[in-house]
């Protein structure tokens, strides 16, 4: 019978010429990776324009002389290529961190089907991993899953071309332990889905994701149907497989997973609708100088006018191409702002640890997210010799810092850390007043007779003073007053490192202890654990359970560190007097603040005294 149809033998002619194409696809794709290895010798980029270039003019005009359209051979080549580019970035990226398995656990938002799931299920499918699956419900889940070693990696969307930034994952990225170690992009092409028997003249009710729903929301607004809300593009999907007169909104891809059919395509309200990944997983990874890389940091600069174009101004001066900036509110700081920024570096390359080293002069918080290959592969146009000069690589050679954050290696000149106008490491002598007494109370004397910083156990925030407090655990990390503007560490926890890596965390400033017969070397390490956490502002602390403030370690702490450091002068029963000619002693040699006590009353005003002699 089939051999009536005329159809047929052609048809069968194109299924063959398919295969064939398959195949020499495939083998492109192995010589491709051929290629990638001998660039690996030669240390060679992995894109190479001028050669692409080159290719497609040939294959432009190669196919006009077939009665092909110019258009059609370079559209198709693009992909070719792009295919091409990407596995030999994979192919370097697996060469230099090889430590992954054959198969990789995966949590994503949704179930089956979910644009999060096809967008991993492109990701690891290039690098030949194969997937085990874990939807889960929400976003908090997927970083929780992946920090607890239940997962591998973390696929989560972090943008999109038509609803803009996803703020959720931005807000959970703030408070992270894992990196950031890829990024991939897809292409979100929404339909509409009906279940097998459901009609669209029926349909009350359509179930989308909200972002799906701001995505369409042009579509949608002209149809008349309650719109609902789902949790991912899979629920939504399972909903409208088994309620009746509903629809969901959702991939092609994803319906046939759920058996719906597509009834219209390209819903979303811009033509070019595209989601970026990012892929978190709980080790950073290094990126080979052949492949082009992004280095995403997190950063809050100070809060003085002009503070961020600054930071700005370092990148620009370093030629460094910043590819997105985001801000979000920081939690528990109201008007307070935590920069997101890709900038298309290698973390490794000596621009970029330029950039890091100067950029850490002037926050008071930044950390690198994590620094990956980058997954946008724009097409070469023909003929067009600025491609030649690709500026997403920089080829520059890898320059690794060994020097810990706190040392005068990394930074010659002292750090300072500014709480409304008092500055530590600046030029005066900051005094910081203890007082067990009423915060109003304190606050009086403090504007009477002097001083800066008021370290208070209270939680009464109705003073005008920056206020300290002693921090001594998680918890009581977790539920500070969001007016506080020092934590200080004491002795006692300066070896409690999940304290100090949550201390790291905040855009407060910290001042650390040293611990109870501690070195040197150890409280200087203590202060690196928060400092690599992202938090540089951290000032240490000689306190006087030292019996006496050891002038021979605050010399050769000097030489050590740019953190300011303060001390508490002198035993508890040294006079006012002493304590503030220890200070005066202590400040000569690059002390840059003094804890003393404002409730003791050993002498009708001995803090009158202390500041009166301080300043004599
Ligand atoms: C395969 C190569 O690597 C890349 C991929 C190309 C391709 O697939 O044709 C061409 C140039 C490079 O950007 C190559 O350098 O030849």
């Amino acid at each position: 019978m089939q051999q009536d149809n005329p159809l047929e033998p052609i048809r069968q002619q194109i299924t063959a010429l398919d295969q064939q194409l398959l195949q020499l696809f495939a083998r492109r794709r192995e010589l491709s990776i051929e290629v990638a290895q001998t660039k690996a010798d030669a240390v060679s980029p992995v894109r190479d324009v001028d050669r692409e270039s080159a290719l497609l003019t040939r294959l432009v005009q190669q196919g006009r002389e077939l009665g092909l359209d110019g258009q059609y051979v370079s559209r198709l080549f693009h992909t070719i290529i792009e295919d091409s580019v990407l596995r030999q970035q994979a192919w370097f990226q697996e060469r230099i961190n090889p430590t992954h398995p054959e198969q990789v656990k995966v949590a994503y938002l949704g179930a089956k089907g979910s644009y999060s799931h096809i967008a991993a299920y492109h990701y690891f499918e290039r690098r030949d991993r194969k997937l085990v699956e874990m939807g889960l419900p929400n976003f908090d889940a997927i970083f929780t899953a992946v920090d607890e070693g239940q997962a591998d990696y973390g696929i989560l969307p972090v943008e999109n071309t038509s609803s803009g930034a996803i703020n959720e994952v931005f807000d959970l990225l703030q408070n992270t332990n894992l990196y950031i170690v890829g990024e991939t992009t897809e292409t979100i092409a929404h339909c509409l889905l009906l279940a097998d028997d459901a009609k669209r003249e029926q349909i009350t009710t359509v179930f989308a994701h909200p972002q799906v729903h701001a995505q369409c929301s042009g579509y949608l607004s002209k149809q008349g149907w309650d719109q609902q809300y789902c949790a991912s593009s899979a629920e939504a999907m399972t909903r409208a497989s088994s309620e009746p007169n509903t629809a969901a909104i959702g991939s092609a891809r994803g319906g046939s997973f759920y058996g719906l059919n597509v009834i219209e395509a390209n819903l979303a309200n811009q033509a070019r609708n595209e989601s970026r990944f990012i892929v978190v997983a709980r080790k950073s990874i290094s990126v080979p100088l052949q492949v082009p890389a992004k280095t995403t940091l997190l950063m809050a600069t100070s809060q003085q006018a002009g503070a961020l174009v600054d930071a700005l101004l370092i990148l620009k001066q370093l030629g460094l191409t910043m590819t997105k900036l985001e801000s979000r509110p920081i939690h528990g700081n109201p008007w307070e702002e935590m920069f997101y920024l890709d900038i298309a570096a290698n973390q490794e390359s000596q621009t970029m640890q330029d950039a890091l080293l100067q950029l850490r002069k002037i926050t008071r918080f930044i950390k690198v997210l994590g620094c990956y290959p980058s997954d946008t592969i724009l097409p070469t146009e023909l003929a067009a010799p600025a491609l030649a000069d690709d500026p997403r690589l920089t080829g520059t050679a890898a320059v690794q810092t060994s020097a810990p954050l706190y040392s005068r290696q990394l930074k010659p000149e002292n750090s300072q850390i500014n709480l409304n106008n008092c500055q530590f490491g600046g030029q005066q002598l900051q005094v910081i007043a203890a007082s067990n007494a009423a915060v109003t109370q304190a606050e009086v004397k403090i504007k009477e007779q002097g001083g800066h910083v008021l370290l208070t156990d209270s939680d009464d925030v109705a003073t005008t003073l920056p206020t300290a407090k002693v921090i001594s655990s998680e918890t009581q990390l977790a539920n500070i007053n969001s007016h506080l503007q020092l934590l200080l560490i004491e002795a006692a926890q300066m070896a409690n490192q999940q304290l100090l890596t949550q201390v790291g965390k905040q855009p407060r400033p910290v001042l650390l202890s040293r611990g109870y017969g501690a070195s040197l070397q150890q409280w200087l390490d203590a202060a690196e654990v928060i400092l690599q956490q992202g938090n540089q502002q951290v000032a240490l602390l000689a306190q006087r359970h030292q019996d006496i403030v050891d002038f021979h370690d605050l010399a050769e702490l000097q030489q050590l560190t740019h953190l300011p450091i303060v001390i508490e002068p002198g035993r508890a029963d040294d006079s006012a007097t002493t304590q503030a000619n220890l200070a005066k002693a202590a400040a000569s040699i690059g002390v840059s603040g003094v804890l003393v006590s404002l409730s003791e009353q050993r002498q009708p005003d001995d803090y009158a005294v202390f500041m009166k002699a301080l300043y004599a």
